[in-house]
C-alpha cells in the first residue's frame, strides 16, 4: 500500500485468528501505510499465531493484548493497558464475530433464544463495548471500522442468525457514527464478499456462494484481504474524513446484482 497515508499512527487490530484472517489483511495493509499496531486476539489458543504474525512485520515492536469482548472488564482492562502502553490510539479495526455453528444451516427458525443472543453480544455488542473505552484514548479523533456481510442487508440461505447479528452491527454503526462524530472519531464498516477464513467454515455450503461469486459477480472474482485490508487503509486515513456511518462494500460488486 504505501504511501505513508498513516504514517506516525497508531491502531488497535482486533480479531487477528491466522494468516488468512480479513483482520490480518488489514494489520498488513496498515502496516505497509506506515502505521503502528496493536493486536488483541480472544481466546489462549490465537495468541501464538498472533505473535509469530506480528513478528513478521518488519519495525513493528507490536503489543499483543487478549481481550474477550464478552466481558466488559476484560475489554476495559485491555484498553487500560493500551492506555498506559501509548497513550494515544487514532482507530480500531474490530474483526470479531462469532455464531453457533448448528445455527448457521437450515431454516434460521431453528434459532434458539441463547444462539441468538450470543451471536448479537459477539457480533454486534461488541462493536459499541469496544468503542466506549476506545473512545477515550482518541484524544486526536479517529477512526472505527468493522466487518459486516451482505446477509446482513439480504436473507442470505444458511447465514441466519449472523446475518441478524450483522444487521445489528450495521445499524450500530449508525448510531455510533452519530454520537461520535462530535468527537472527530468516524465510525464505518467493510462489507466484504465472501474469503475463505477459519471462520467461514462454519457457515454451511460456503463453496457454492464463493463459486457463485466468481460466476456472476460484476468483476467475476472472489474478494481478497488485501483488498479489504486496503479499503480499511482508506477509512482509516484522512481520505475519508468526510465519511462516517457508512459501509462500503468490497465484494466484486455481487451486492448491486
Ligand atoms: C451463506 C453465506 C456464505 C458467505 C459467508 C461469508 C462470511 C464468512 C465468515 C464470516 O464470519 C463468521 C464469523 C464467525 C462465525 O461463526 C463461527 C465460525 C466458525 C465456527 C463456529 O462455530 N462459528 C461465522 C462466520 C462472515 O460473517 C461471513
Amino acid at each position: 500500500m504505501g504511501m505513508n497515508l498513516l504514517e506516525g499512527k497508531t491502531y488497535v487490530v482486533m480479531g487477528v485468528a491466522n494468516q488468512r484472517s480479513i483482520a490480518w489483511g488489514i494489520a498488513r495493509s496498515l502496516h505497509s501505510a506506515g502505521a503502528k499496531l496493536i493486536f488483541t486476539y480472544a481466546t489462549e489458543r490465537m495468541e501464538k499465531s498472533v505473535r509469530d504474525l506480528a513478528a513478521t512485520l518488519e519495525g513493528q515492536e507490536s503489543l499483543v493484548l487478549p481481550c474477550d469482548v464478552t466481558s466488559d472488564e476484560d475489554v476495559a482492562s485491555c484498553f487500560k493497558a493500551i492506555k498506559e502502553a501509548v497513550g494515544t490510539i487514532h482507530g480500531v479495526a474490530h474483526c470479531i464475530a462469532f455464531a453457533n455453528k448448528e445455527e448457521l444451516k437450515g431454516e434460521y427458525l431453528n434459532t434458539n433464544r441463547e444462539g441468538f443472543l450470543l451471536a448479537q453480544n459477539i457480533s454486534a455488542y461488541s462493536l459499541t463495548a469496544v468503542a466506549k473505552e476506545a473512545r477515550t484514548l482518541m484524544t486526536e479523533g479517529g477512526s472505527i471500522v468493522t466487518l459486516t456481510y451482505l446477509g446482513g442487508e439480504r436473507a442470505i440461505k444458511n447465514y441466519n442468525v449472523m446475518g441478524v447479528a450483522k444487521a445489528s452491527l450495521e445499524a450500530s454503526v449508525k448510531y455510533l457514527a452519530s454520537d461520535l462524530g462530535k468527537d472527530g472519531i468516524r465510525v464505518n464498516a467493510i462489507s466484504a464478499g465472501p474469503i475463505r477464513t477459519l471462520s467461514a467454515k462454519g457457515v454451511s455450503d460456503f463453496n457454492s456462494i464463493l463459486r457463485e461469486i466468481e460466476e456472476r459477480a460484476p468483476l467475476r472474482r472472489a474478494t481478497t484481504t488485501e483488498e479489504v485490508g486496503d479499503t480499511a487503509v482508506y477509512l482509516f486515513s484522512h481520505l475519508s474524513r468526510g465519511v462516517t456511518g457508512e459501509n462500503i462494500h468490497v465484494d466484486s460488486g455481487y451486492h448491486v446484482l
